[in-house]
């Protein structure tokens, strides 16, 4: 490689395949899946619709809603091993605790390594509908809880619901889950969708490839984000503080989590509407404590540096006033991202060549080897 190669660090910039799974405007603030504007889907579509469309490149008649929506519900109960599996991990990390249920699942699934689109297309219903109970699950049973079985009657979002709290969601709860798991679907080629891809590339399996993205979503740079802002909306505790602690947050050069994009250099579509979600479920719940700072926050980060939120920044509050444990926020980005994940991943395999860049090489060159008696100490370091 010469001096003169140009290196996009982090690979800004670089447009590393096709895709027409969503699409990211990162100067008007837009976020497209197939065509149609989050805002719009959002408003008007559901998890299940979004999934179909991601999967299927359009939108369903109302018959083939109907049968995805009977596919995933059929899904979602786990193998036993699964529950047992979760029983014995330590109650530390939803995340990792996915991750390894869902090697598990590769595990258990006979199909596992068949990488043909029928087979795939069954991995991916059974995927979505499985990290939902899993994420469920391994919580109950780290708190000592018995396991909820899936009801068959709920949606997507309200029986995720369901499965975490053992009780019936409100409607406006539910409502307000399934808006959140559409927002959260897709993102085009984000870290953990990349990394998804990237395995799959080598033709090794779906569930491998899911564990992969599940590992990368878990970092406070990507998905582990909307952990952190609550874990600072409760370091700070009034609006009052807010501008206080962001300009020490700056001052001692730390990242506010939940702002800045490596593509929004505007509002983050997403985000704006679960503003207003964190908003309007505050005052339905008569606390509006932690929207009140989060709006502050917000403020104090646009004038210190001009950054504004991303998808993590709003979700937080949301998640929090459903009564979500904060350790569980990035599991539950999770239980709707396997749903872009996935479609991904169908995309991938469907045209498929290895992904392989290449790196400048840093190191030294023709050191000749010394056998090991023949070296001299290494100084100890102070
Ligand atoms: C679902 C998601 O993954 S959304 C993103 C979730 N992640 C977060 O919220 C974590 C906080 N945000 C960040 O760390 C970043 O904005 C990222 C990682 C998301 C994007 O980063 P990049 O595109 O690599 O931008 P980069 O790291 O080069 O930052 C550019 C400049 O903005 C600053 N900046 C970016 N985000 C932040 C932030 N949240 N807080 C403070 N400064 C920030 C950087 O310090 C840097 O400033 P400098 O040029 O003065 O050094
Ligand atoms: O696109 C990104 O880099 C991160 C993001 O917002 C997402 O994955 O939803």
């Amino acid at each position: 490689m010469s001096e003169t190669t140009q290196i996009a660090r982090g690979l800004e910039g670089i447009v590393a395949g096709r895709s027409s799974v969503s699409t990211v405007d990162g100067v008007q603030g837009r976020l497209v899946y197939q065509g149609y504007d989050i805002r719009e889907l959002a408003e008007l579509s559901s998890f299940e619709e979004v999934c179909f469309l991601l999967w299927h490149k359009r939108l369903p008649d109302s018959g083939e809603l109907e049968e995805l929506k009977e596919s995933l519900a059929a899904a979602r109960s786990v193998p036993p091993a699964i529950l047992e599996l979760l029983e014995m991990l330590p109650p530390r990390s939803g995340m990792a605790a996915l991750q390894t249920a869902v090697a598990a699942l590769g595990l258990l699934d006979p199909e596992a390594d068949d990488v043909s689109p029928p087979s795939n297309a069954r991995k991916a219903v059974k995927l979505t509908a499985q990290v939902a109970t899993i994420v469920a699950a391994f919580h109950r049973l780290r708190r000592g809880l018995p396991v909820v079985e899936p009801d068959p009657l709920l949606g997507h979002a309200a029986n995720f619901l369901w499965m975490l709290f053992g009780e019936k969601p409100e409607k406006a709860a539910a409502r307000a889950m399934d808006v959140a798991l559409v927002l959260h679907a897709d993102h085009e080629y984000n870290a953990s969708t990349f990394s998804a891809r990237v395995t799959a590339s080598t033709l090794s399996d779906m569930y491998s490839a899911i564990a992969a993205a599940v590992g990368t979503l878990k970092g406070p740079l990507h998905g582990g984000a909307n952990e952190q802002v609550m874990k600072m909306l409760e370091e700070i505790g009034s609006p009052e503080r807010a501008e206080e602690v962001i300009q020490a947050k700056l001052a001692s050069k730390q990242r506010i989590p939940g702002f800045g994009h490596r593509v929004y250099k505007t509002w983050d579509p997403r985000a704006l509407i679960l503003k207003r979600y964190s908003e309007e479920l505050g005052r339905a719940r008569g606390q509006t404590l932690w929207y009140d700072i989060s709006l502050a926050v917000e403020q104090a980060v646009r004038k210190e540096k001009d950054l504004y939120p991303n998808v993590d920044f709003y979700s937080a509050s949301v998640y929090y006033t459903l009564g979500i444990p904060v350790d569980l926020f990035t599991p539950v980005f999770a239980v709707s991202r396997i749903a872009g994940w996935t479609a991904h991943l169908l995309e991938q395999y469907e045209d498929n060549r290895l992904i392989r860049p290449r790196a400048e090489y840093t190191g030294p060159m023709d050191l000749r080897y010394v056998p090991i008696e023949d070296r001299p100490p290494r100084q100890a370091t102070a």
